[in-house]
C-alpha cells in the first residue's frame, strides 16, 4: 500500500511534489507575508461573516489534523466582502501546530512563526458544491488566524474538550451549537493573495484572508492539540505535531492589506 501523503521525513512536504504535481505551481501556499512589501488597497471591502451556530455538525480527526465540520447545504454560514466576489459558504474550520511553541503556523510574519494557525474553509456559492469548487481559480476562501502564547483562551475550551474523544485517526464525534465567530480577534484587519489549499492536492484555488491580530492560547491549551494522534487505534501511535507545510515562493505575486 502506497504510503499516504504527511508530514514525516519519508512524505512530508519536500515529498509531495512527486505525488501532487501542484506543489511546484505559481500560486502555492503558505508565505511568509513580509508586512512592509503588502500594498494597503482602499478598494479592499470589510469582511463581512456570518455564522448560524446550528449549522454545527461534528469534529473528525482525519488523520493530519482535526476539523470541525459545518452544514454547508443553504447560504446560512457564509464569508462576504474582503477581496471577494460573492458569496462563499462556510464548511470547515481547522487547525495546524508545532511540537513546541516556537513553530506551528503555516504563514509567517516578517519571518516570524506562531505556535499554531486556524484556518476556515469557505467554498463559492456559483459552484454546485466544495468538490465542484475546490479546482477553480475562484473557489475557496479561507481565513487564516493566527494563535500566539498568553493566557488561556475560554473560546478554545469547547474544541479542546472534544479532542479527548478524537485522539486517533479517523474518530469523530458529534459537535453541535457552536459559533465559529467566537474564535476569531476584535480586528478583521486582514493581508490576501491568491493561493493554495497547504495539504495535498495543493489545489490553486484559495483567496487567502489572513488576520493581523492573533488570538491567544496557553502552553496547556497547545499541549492538548499535541495529545492527538496522526495514526488510528491499533497503530503504533505517533504524535500529531508540525502538521503545517513551510511558506512557499511568491512567483511574483503581491499581497494586499485591508489597513495603512
Ligand atoms: N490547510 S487549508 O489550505 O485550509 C486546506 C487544505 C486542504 C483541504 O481540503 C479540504 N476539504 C474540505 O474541506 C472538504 C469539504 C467538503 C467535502 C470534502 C472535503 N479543505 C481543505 C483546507
Ligand atoms: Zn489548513
Amino acid at each position: 500500500m502506497s504510503h499516504g501523503w504527511g508530514y514525516g521525513p519519508s512524505n512530508g512536504p519536500d515529498k509531495w511534489a512527486e505525488n501532487f504535481p501542484n506543489a511546484t505551481g505559481p500560486r502555492q501556499s503558505p508565505i511568509n507575508i513580509v508586512t512592509k512589501e503588502a500594498h494597503y488597497d482602499p478598494s479592499l471591502k470589510p469582511l463581512k461573516l456570518r455564522y448560524d451556530p446550528s449549522n454545527a455538525k461534528g469534529i473528525l480527526n482525519n488523520g493530519h489534523s482535526f476539523q470541525v465540520d459545518f452544514v454547508d447545504d443553504t447560504d446560512s454560514s457564509v464569508l462576504t466582502g474582503g477581496p471577494l466576489t460573492g458569496t462563499y459558504r462556510f464548511r470547515q474550520f481547522h487547525f495546524h501546530w508545532g511540537s513546541s511553541d516556537d513553530k506551528g503556523s503555516e504563514h509567517y510574519v516578517n519571518g516570524m512563526k506562531f505556535p499554531c494557525e486556524l484556518h476556515l474553509v469557505h467554498w463559492n456559492n456559483k459552484y454546485p458544491s466544495f468538490a465542484e469548487a475546490a479546482d477553480k481559480p475562484d473557489g475557496l476562501a479561507v481565513i487564516g488566524v493566527f494563535l500566539k502564547i498568553g493566557a488561556a483562551n475560554p473560546r478554545l475550551q469547547k474544541v479542546l474538550d472534544a479532542l479527548d474523544s478524537i485522539k486517533s485517526k479517523g474518530k469523530q464525534t458529534t459537535f453541535s451549537n457552536f459559533d465559529p465567530r467566537t474564535l476569531l480577534p476584535r480586528s478583521l484587519d486582514f493581508w490576501t493573495y491568491e493561493g493554495s489549499l497547504t495539504t495535498p492536492p495543493l489545489l490553486e484555488s484559495v483567496t487567502w484572508i489572513v488576520l493581523r491580530e492573533p488570538i491567544s492560547v496557553s502552553p496547556a491549551q497547545m499541549a492538548r492539540f499535541r495529545n492527538l494522534l496522526f495514526t488510528g487505534e491499533g497503530e503504533p501511535a505517533c504524535s500529531m505535531v508540525d502538521n503545517f507545510r513551510p511558506p512557499q515562493l511568491l512567483k511574483g505575486r503581491h499581497v494586499l492589506a485591508s489597513f495603512r
